[in-house]
């Protein structure tokens, strides 16, 4: 598989995607040469998963800073418009203030800012994996794991190899997956569409099911870990994923089933205290009145969608970054930052 986010240097340059609307019916890549297209890229779901919208917020402004060259307002103007896309995301802002910090270094600085921070993330998402995994281990039966998941936090949430998804990888390689479960994820199917065609690709054996038999399945010990991602990770510990995690942390909680979150250190947020300073992506109504476009319900029937929810600290076993473990309520520093490319190997 291609990097889900690059950079295509040919021409004037562009942002290339795997295009994710499209899976799993056809693998393609989509090329976006412009802020604009970038944008609406972002918020149709063509790029998504938290540390892909890093590096998409990154090459982003390095479009904005070629275009716009000697007009850095302009570029300034271009880099809010796409932070601004999906805010709970917090890796997005993130990719864009960390390439817009060198955009006094001239274009060329830009770009080789957000090619950095794509450099790093395969790197940083296998050792966070790592670190999951033996954690995992730790504290689960000594067996291949029946694992559950939600939404997808695999190498197409990232620039590759995943996060969540990244970790059952890990334990996949080290023969200690018996079964994926995956959630489908409504109402977009990331579950279905996307972690479901990882999975085959990785050939690790899964079965699919409806996002509501996930916390039956955990009360009937179907399930032996819940392994997600996160979008945004507040300093006690509390992490907002795709709705639908908050239920399953519920019934795995009652059933002293752990939760571990696995996010880079870009997806914690110390500035935001808990989980009720984290806003939630409110998403457009017809998501939820269709179904691959077709009709479910009344066109104007009234509709709450919120793409995330947040489940607290308290109900998690642990949140795994590649260099801190959040556990018991406090966050423990276990290996130097920043993480580099060449370091994380
Ligand atoms: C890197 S995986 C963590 C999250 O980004 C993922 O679980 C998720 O909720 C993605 O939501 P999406 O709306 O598809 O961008």
């Amino acid at each position: 598989m291609d990097r889900t986010v690059d950079w295509d240097g040919s021409g004037e340059g562009a942002v290339t995607a795997v295009d994710q609307r499209a899976l799993p019916a056809e693998y393609r890549l989509r090329r976006l040469a412009t802020v604009d297209e970038l944008v609406a890229a972002i918020a149709d779901l063509t790029i998504r998963g938290a540390p892909a919208l890093g590096a998409a917020g990154a090459l982003g402004v390095a479009l904005a800073a070629r275009r716009h060259a000697g007009d850095p307002a302009r570029v300034r103007d271009e880099a809010e418009r796409v932070a601004a896309v999906r805010p709970t995301a917090v890796n997005l802002r993130r990719g864009v203030e960390r390439a817009l910090a060198r955009l006094g270094d001239g274009p060329d600085a830009v770009l080789a800012e957000a090619c950095a921070l794509l450099d790093e993330d395969e790197a940083i998402n296998r050792r966070m994996g790592r670190r999951a995994a033996d954690l995992i281990t730790a504290v689960c039966p000594d067996r291949p794991l029946r694992v559950l998941t939600h939404c997808n936090s695999g190498a197409l949430a990232a620039v590759a190899w995943g996060t969540g998804l990244g970790a059952v990888r890990e334990l996949a390689g080290r023969g200690r997956i018996a079964e994926v479960l995956a959630c489908e994820t409504r109402p977009l199917l990331q579950g279905a569409r996307l972690t479901v065609w990882e999975l085959r690709e990785m050939g690790v054996a899964h079965r699919l099911c409806v996002d509501s038999a996930g916390p039956s399945a955990i009360a009937r010990g179907l399930v032996d870990a819940v392994i997600v991602g996160a979008d945004r990770i507040a300093a006690n510990g509390d992490a907002a994923n795709k709705i639908g995690t908050y239920a399953l942390a519920c019934a795995a909680a009652r059933h002293g089933v752990p939760v571990v979150v696995v996010a880079p250190e870009s997806t914690v947020d110390h500035a935001t205290r808990s989980g009720a300073d984290i806003v939630i992506e409110e998403r457009a109504a017809d998501e939820v009145r269709t179904v691959a476009g077709v009709p479910t319900a009344p066109p104007d029937t009234p509709v709450y969608n919120p793409a995330f929810d947040v489940t607290p600290g308290a109900l998690l076993a642990a949140v795994v970054t590649e260099a801190a473990t959040f556990r018991d309520g406090a966050w423990t520093v276990e290996a130097p930052a920043p993480v580099t490319a060449e370091a994380a190997r």
